[in-house]
């Protein structure tokens, strides 16, 4: 009796890369202000511009885009405590002041906020135990721990927090199967996971995981139709195919996955009418799976046309090389 596995079937025919047609989709996405779905994603317009740019940036088209319209819009994100908000009017958080950050850098075009009132935002965020709460409201996640020392090391003023409490919170996170959850005793999560070790990358930590016991972990996301699920018992989907292969790829066990098997996947998650990637074959598309499936395929190196993707940043190669920045990994 054969125990129902939760997978899906990729269809017969799988399109090539198709970039041209995802340039285009992005493009075009957010030039029609009254869209539905455009609207409804106001609460996080910032991470929504960080998706799109990063997936046109790799494709080598960040210059299709208004530049300048962008650059006016983040200023105005800007709030007097220093933190950045999703859009105008909103709230400042950590997750929305990262995404700006990281625009502002694809774009070389940091002096268009208040940097030092970024940094004292920040680090007004970390607790006495070395967490980091989201925004003004409290919410602890690890999630927020990565958000703070990417913004941070970008900006290159980590010296503005107190480090080593920040590693120490991240290890009191890690769980006996070498992952790590959102705090102290949380189920481990790949996105998380990408997170915590994002941090332990950034502050050369990496010392501190089981890379064997989370490799086996992580690699244990692949099933038979060559998708990655973010933890048991989950349904493959392409954004985590971004989440655990960038972690494996910090971890240096990128090996351990058949990367045939998920880049076959991924590419099933293109959808050739409208361009773009959705989560699994045959839903609808948006720009969050069209940069973390461009960014997998990136990270497989499996077409020569894409820039190099930083796994640790998730940002293009050449941009953290002019910062002079340097994530650590393992060999
Ligand atoms: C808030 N969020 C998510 O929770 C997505 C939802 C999802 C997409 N596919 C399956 N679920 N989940 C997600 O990003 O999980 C990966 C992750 C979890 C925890 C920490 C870091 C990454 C997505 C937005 C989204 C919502 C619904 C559908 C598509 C995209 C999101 O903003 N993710 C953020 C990370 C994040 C993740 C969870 C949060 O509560 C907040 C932010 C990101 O990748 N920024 O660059
Ligand atoms: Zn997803």
């Amino acid at each position: 009796m054969s125990i129902p596995v939760k997978d899906v079937v990729l269809p017969s025919t799988i399109p090539k890369l198709l970039l041209e047609k995802h340039t285009d989709y992005l493009v075009s996405y957010g030039t029609n202000k009254d869209d539905y779905t455009y609207c409804m994603t106001e609460h996080l317009r910032m991470s929504g511009m960080y998706w799109g740019l990063t997936a046109l940036d790799l494709m080598g088209h960040l210059d299709n885009t208004s530049k300048d319209e962008v650059l006016e819009f983040i200023s105005q994100c800007q709030s007097d405590c220093g933190g950045i908000s999703p859009s105008i009017n909103h709230d400042p958080h950590l997750l929305y002041t990262l995404s700006a950050v990281q625009i502002l850098c694809m774009y070389d075009a940091l002096d268009v906020i208040d940097v030092d009132k970024v940094v004292k935002y920040v680090k007004n965020r970390q607790q006495p135990d070395g967490s980091f709460t989201g925004d003004i409201w409290g919410e602890v996640d690890t999630r927020f721990s990565f958000c703070a020392v990417a913004t941070l090391s970008l900006l290159g003023r980590l010296d503005a927090i107190d480090v080593n409490s920040a590693v120490e919170f991240v290890r009191s996170c890690m769980n006996f199967d070498g992952g790590f959850g959102s705090k102290p005793g949380s189920e481990s999560h790949a996105g998380l996971i990408y997170c915590c070790l994002g941090l332990l990358s950034i502050t050369n930590s990496l010392h501190l995981v089981d890379a064997d016991r989370l490799g086996w972990w992580l690699c244990e996301r692949q099933l038979l139709s060559g998708g990655l699920n973010g933890r048991p018992e989950k349904l493959p989907d392409v954004c985590y195919s971004w989440w655990v292969l960038s972690s494996l790829t910090i971890l240096g066990r990128l090996h351990w996955i058949d990367k045939k098997k998920l880049l076959e996947f991924v590419l099933a998650c293109q959808d050739a009418e409208t361009g773009g990637f959705s989560d699994r074959p045959g839903d609808m598309v948006d720009p969050f799976h069209t940069l973390f499936g461009l960014a997998a395929i990136s990270l497989l190196e499996a077409d020569s046309v894409l820039k190099p993707i930083n796994p640790t940043y998730c940002m293009p190669e050449n941009i953290i090389d002019r910062l002079g920045v340097t994530p650590a990994r393992l060999d």
